[in-house]
């Protein structure tokens, strides 16, 4: 389980794997936040990716490691502000789920590009649990206090044509959304560029 960065001309893009949903075990998250933070300072880099293998974006904290001392080492929340920090734009590609942590992670970049057959959605209530990653912050300012409750309180799966109405995500494409994130991603850099 790692997490792997390639570059696209000037974009790094960053692969969050650990089959079969990505869970955010404690290697992952010491090798996430080692790509960021490398990506983050290499100068050759203009703008950063973040997407997810086996299909799937990210399905949020290993459950599995519940329980164990590994929690607290190389935490979510530090890699979650240092995403949301980051003077480089940062786009989430979305593709399967983006659930728990994992939709904490997108919300902490600073933009989403999620696939039309991608859910999002906060079920750590279904487990007895609250959100503990930032989500309950950055949620409700990005759509709102009814709408980030709804999604909660409930902890449902919403599919990617609703997270766009209600403002989860910026952008659905049908196919290809990594590159839709790259090519999101080098437009933001033009406009930065345009306005200088
Ligand atoms: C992802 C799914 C939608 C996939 O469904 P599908 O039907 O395709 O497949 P399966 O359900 O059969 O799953 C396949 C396989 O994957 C395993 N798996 C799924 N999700 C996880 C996961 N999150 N962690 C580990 N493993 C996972 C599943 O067990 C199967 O494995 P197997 O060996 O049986 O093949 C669907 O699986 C799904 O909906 N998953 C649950 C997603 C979820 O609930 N996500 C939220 C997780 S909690 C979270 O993210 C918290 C965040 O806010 C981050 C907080 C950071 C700080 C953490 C501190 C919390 C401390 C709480 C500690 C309390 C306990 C204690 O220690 O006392």
């Amino acid at each position: 389980m790692a997490a792997t960065r390639r570059l696209s001309h000037s974009v790094a893009v960053i692969t969050i794997n650990h089959p079969p949903v990505n869970a955010l075990s404690h290697s992952l998250r010491r090798s996430i936040a080692k790509e960021f933070g490398d990506a983050s300072k290499d100068s050759s880099i203009e703008a950063i990716v973040l997407c997810g293998a086996n299909g799937n974006f990210c399905a949020g904290a290993d459950i599995k490691e519940f329980g164990s001392s590994t929690l607290d080492s190389v935490s979510l929340n530090n890699i979650n502000d240092a995403v949301e920090r980051c003077q480089k734009p940062v786009v989430a590609a979305i593709e399967g789920v983006a659930l728990g942590g994992g939709l904490e992670l997108a919300l902490s970049c600073h933009y989403r590009v999620a696939n039309v057959q991608a859910r999002v959605g906060l079920p750590e209530v279904l487990i007895g649990i609250l959100p503990a990653a930032g989500g309950t912050q950055r949620l409700p300012r990005l759509i709102g206090i009814p709408a980030a409750l709804d999604m909660i309180v409930r902890g449902r799966h919403v599919p990617a044509t609703e997270a766009l109405q209600l403002g989860v995500v910026d952008e659905v494409v049908k196919a290809n959304t990594i590159d839709a994130a790259i090519q999101l991603a080098r437009k933001v850099l033009g406009e930065k560029y345009n306005h200088h």
